[in-house]
């Protein structure tokens, strides 16, 4: 299957945030570093004793953009992340970061430009969480008060203070609080690519959601090249500008954004495993179409609301869905910033399901 990405929703961006330590300097090169495209270009992994982890995978991730790999136990996606970063040697194939080809870069050079986050986050148990942080920091050996910023930036940057937590270990924290400090460390040294490996898997669902929440928002800011895999279909359809649906042997079933797998299964594998309710999770990421909208002089009741429910018009259809239900008028006002862009009804809703264009929001 081509796997090479057509029109994207995420503008392929280097870091746009302004810190102190992430403004241009020519004293600190490598913070310029950004994000890098990932093209896996017919990899495969196999192993001595016959099995096929991964047969041939042709893959493209537009910089800056985030894909997330999905699929039943044992279909290759730790493998395919693994090999990303030589922690796992491909048997076949080719990786290029941007236009180079890195399958036979030396790993330990790599692994500084890609950060690696996984479910048991993998935190030294005898160190600090500064000290944690600071790792790959120093290995690459930043002078210290550089560190120091860093790892202050980047606590805040996951929502954790460092004056409270930064002289904590590991098992004084919560399994959210690790799994924090773990992104923190994966972006220490500002790599070029992130890789995650179930990283919100082994906390609570509540946990999970602010964490995806809170991933969403500093991914918005440092916008990294990420590989993030994952069991849960919601996480991926959340995450991802793109996901990848994959089946036993690391074969590429779908490649495309959420709203189109979840509007337009490529099989009945893709269908099956994005399960039943894909009509509630696509309402989640199909945007109001602006051409649904009826002016608010032809819904029923306009003239003596009191208290209509109102909607941004970057609203999902599932916001305004659920704006609509709790409103009690039968209809919800869609908000533009200059004032009414129009009102929306259950048939609207409906109608723009069915109409919407799957991967391009109306
Ligand atoms: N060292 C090994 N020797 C032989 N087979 C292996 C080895 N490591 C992994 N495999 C096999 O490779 C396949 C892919 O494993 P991988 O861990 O990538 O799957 P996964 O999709 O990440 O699974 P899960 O969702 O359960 O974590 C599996 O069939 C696994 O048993």
């Amino acid at each position: 299957m081509d796997a090479t990405p057509g029109t994207g929703s995420t503008p392929a961006t280097g870091p746009t945030h302004d810190t102190p330590a992430g403004r241009d300097s020519p004293a600190e090169p490598e913070r310029r570093a950004g994000a890098a495209a990932i093209r896996l270009d017919g990899l495969s992994k196999s192993y001595p004793n016959g099995t096929v982890a991964v047969a041939e995978l042709s893959l493209s991730v537009p910089a800056g953009e985030l894909v997330t790999l999905v699929g039943p136990s044992g279909c290759g996606k730790s493998t395919i992340l693994r090999m990303i970063n030589r922690l796992v040697e491909p048997t076949g194939g080719h990786i290029y970061l941007d236009d180079e080809d890195i399958t036979d870069a030396d790993p330990v050079v790599l692994r500084r430009r890609i950060g690696y986050a996984i479910q048991d986050v993998g935190l030294f148990p005898h160190q600090t969480v500064r000290e944690n942080v600071a790792t790959v920091p120093r290995l690459l050996g930043w002078p210290r008060a550089k560190v120091r910023e860093r790892v202050d930036e980047l606590l805040d940057l996951v929502g954790l203070d460092g004056g409270q937590y930064g002289k904590r270990y590991p098992n004084e924290l919560s399994g959210g609080q690790r799994q924090r400090v773990g992104v923190a460390r994966a972006l220490a040294a500002d790599p070029v690519v992130l890789l995650m490996d179930e990283p919100f898997s082994a906390v609570d669902p509540i946990a999970r959601t602010r964490l995806q929440e809170e991933f969403l928002r500093l991914q918005a800011e440092v916008r990294k090249t990420t590989v993030f895999v994952t069991h849960d279909v919601d996480e991926a359809v959340r995450l991802g500008d793109r996901i990848a649906v994959l089946s036993e042997g690391g074969k590429l079933e779908q490649y495309a954004p959420p709203a189109e797998i979840l509007g337009r299964p490529a099989s009945s594998f893709v269908a099956e495993f994005v399960g039943s309710d894909r009509g509630i999770k696509r309402l989640g990421v199909t945007d109001i179409p602006r051409h649904s909208l009826r002016t608010p002089e032809s819904v029923p009741g306009w003239a003596t609301a009191t208290d209509p429910p109102h909607v941004p018009e970057t609203a999902t259809l599932r916001e305004a869905l659920a704006a609509l239900l709790e409103g009690g008028t039968g209809w919800v006002v869609v908000d533009s910033p200059s004032g009414t862009a129009g009102v929306l009804t259950p048939d609207d809703i409906y109608r723009a399901m069915h109409d919407t264009q799957p991967g391009r929001p109306a």
